[in-house]
């Protein structure tokens, strides 16, 4: 896959400040399309990668109940605006076959899959179905609530209005119980 082209983001964040009618020359801003690509590269570094190679790491544990991690917190980019939306993602799954794997693997595959242009319902069943597909659980559950700055900043001007999307495979797709289980854990 292509890496992140700095010389391109550079060129077009200073066609930007010329075209707000900024100096592009001046002190403040001489450095600003560098460090403006330097950042792109690192907040959309998750197109270089695939949230599924996370879930390779499994430990063969007899464990066929809840595993939650909730509270991941994560950045992204709203691919309508490019500015940033952010919140908590939750991850909840039952595992089987003994396919459990590393707790930090959840967060990471947040992580990869929200640092990419973005839309949080997305990034909800991306997880979901790389969870899914991979570890052949009974279930997957993920709940991300977000505030979006393109409401809050602009636009609409709703600070403090949050989004909340679920994405559920498997037992959660069926049984309301299960769903209600992690809603409770996560109250
Ligand atoms: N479904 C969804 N919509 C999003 C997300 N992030 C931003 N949006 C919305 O994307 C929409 C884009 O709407 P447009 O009418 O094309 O753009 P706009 O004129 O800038 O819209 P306003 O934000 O209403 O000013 C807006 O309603 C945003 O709130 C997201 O993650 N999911
Ligand atoms: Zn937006």
């Amino acid at each position: 896959m292509s890496k992140v082209n700095i010389p391109k983001i550079e060129e077009a964040v200073k066609l930007i400040l010329e075209a707000i009618g900024e100096d592009p020359d001046r002190e403040g801003l001489i450095d600003t399309p560098t460090r403006v690509a330097k950042m792109y590269s690192e907040i959309f570094s998750g197109l270089q990668e695939d949230p599924k190679e996370y879930f390779q790491t499994i430990f063969g544990e007899d464990h066929e109940e809840l595993v939650l991690v909730k509270d991941i917190p994560f950045y992204s980019m709203c691919e309508h605006h490019l500015v940033p939306f952010f919140g908590n993602a939750h991850v909840a799954y039952i595992p089987r076959n003994g396919k459990v794997t590393g707790l930090s693997k959840l967060a990471r595959a947040v992580e990869v899959v929200a640092k990419r242009p973005q839309l949080q319902e997305r990034i909800t069943s991306t997880v979901a179905d790389s969870i899914y597909e991979m570890l052949e659980p009974h279930g997957v559950m993920v709940v991300i609530e977000a505030e979006h700055m393109c409401m809050t900043m602009r636009g609409v001007n709703k600070p403090g209005a949050k989004t909340i999307t679920t994405a559920v495979r498997g037992r959660y797709a069926e049984d309301s119980d299960a769903r209600a289980e992690v809603l409770s854990l996560l109250k």
